[in-house]
């Protein structure tokens, strides 16, 4: 029976580039079972990197990763795989495989090379088809299906390897506003409900505060700051942005937007491309984030940045 509190993943003094070039220098965190953690930082930070480092795909130049316990360097590729899935930002196959064919690959961590797939082996993958809502279109070629189709393909893939941990980079980059929040529900049940501990790489600390139980940002190859979104938002470098319609009798909602972040932009570009209307005002701090997402979906808004 593994402990509440156990450590899934630790990162002490974590230190990887490529080549001359130093990407993270002192990366220093953990996650504990059952935490929902979101990874944010500016472009270049270096959050992919680490994706890679836990994944086994890039060597540490210092310090340590730990994966349940265990320390990385040491871990064979079909261990570390039946305790860590990866999501990547896209996932393109050479090959016409089928979602079914797809999702089955996660089993390969626990077929023997000279066998074939169990009766067990299906039910899990069946399952987590069902869990995805990707059953429906089993035998459709993967290559063919919309980016947020996708997106559930590759998470059943994800959750039929039955990992301790899933990293995510970007999951939803590629996704409009509802696919997002489809997306983030879906990994939110995983982790409530499969108690699957979660890193995800994000770039909307919006989405983060609304979804994750904690938020990592870093900056300068170290972490800049860790804890809770209430806290993490209220920070000085987190630029509030108020939402009103037209009239501007509608409810302030608040957006958060990190300085220099893609993620803040984009946001702001899917909604004024949305044709919506801006206002200014007040920031109203105690507003929720999860009312922006529901609201925009029904409402014609558009946006002044306002600092405060
Ligand atoms: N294969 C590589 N060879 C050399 N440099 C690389 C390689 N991959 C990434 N980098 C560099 O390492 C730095 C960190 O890249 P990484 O992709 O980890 O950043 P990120 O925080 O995930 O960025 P983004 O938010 O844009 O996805 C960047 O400066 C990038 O140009």
């Amino acid at each position: 029976m593994k402990n509440e509190n156990q450590t899934m993943l630790s990162f002490s003094h974590a230190a990887v580039g490529y080549g001359e070039k130093v990407v993270l220098q002192d990366v220093s965190f953990q996650v504990k079972k059952g935490e929902y953690v979101a990874l944010i930082g500016s472009n270049g930070t270096g959050k992919s990197t680490l994706i890679k480092c836990v994944s086994g795909l890039l060597p540490l130049t210092g310090g340590e990763i730990e994966i349940c316990g265990k320390n990385s360097r040491k871990l064979k590729a079909r261990e570390r795989a039946q305790m860590v899935a990866v999501v990547p930002q896209s996932y393109y196959v050479d090959y016409d495989f089928t979602v079914e064919d797809i999702v089955m690959m996660g089993r390969n961590p626990y077929i023997d090379f000279r066998h074939r797939e169990s009766q067990e082996d299906r039910e899990i993958a069946e399952r987590a088809m069902k869990l995805t809502k990707t059953d429906m279109f089993r035998n459709r070629l993967y290559n063919q299906l919309s980016g947020g189709e996708r997106q559930r393909v590759i998470l059943a893939r994800a959750i039929t390897q039955q990992p301790d941990i899933i990293l995510l980079d970007e999951p939803t980059s590629a996704l409009d506003l509802h696919h997002q929040i489809e997306v983030m529900e879906l990994i939110r049940q995983l982790n409530e409900k499969e108690h699957i501990t979660v890193l995800a790489v994000l770039h909307d600390i919006n989405l983060a505060s609304r979804f994750c139980s904690r938020i990592v940002i870093l900056k300068d190859g170290k972490v800049k700051a860790d804890g809770p979104p209430r806290e993490i938002i209220n920070r000085r470098e987190i630029i509030p942005i108020r939402v009103m319609d037209e009239k501007q009798t509608a409810k302030p909602l608040r957006i958060h937007v990190i300085c220099g972040e893609k993620g803040g932009v984009r946001i702001l570009e899917q909604l004024t491309n949305m044709g919506h209307f801006v206002s200014a005002g007040v920031v109203n701090r105690e507003s929720d984030d999860a009312e922006i997402c529901e609201y925009l979906g029904s409402q014609g808004l558009r946006l002044i940045p306002s600092r405060q």
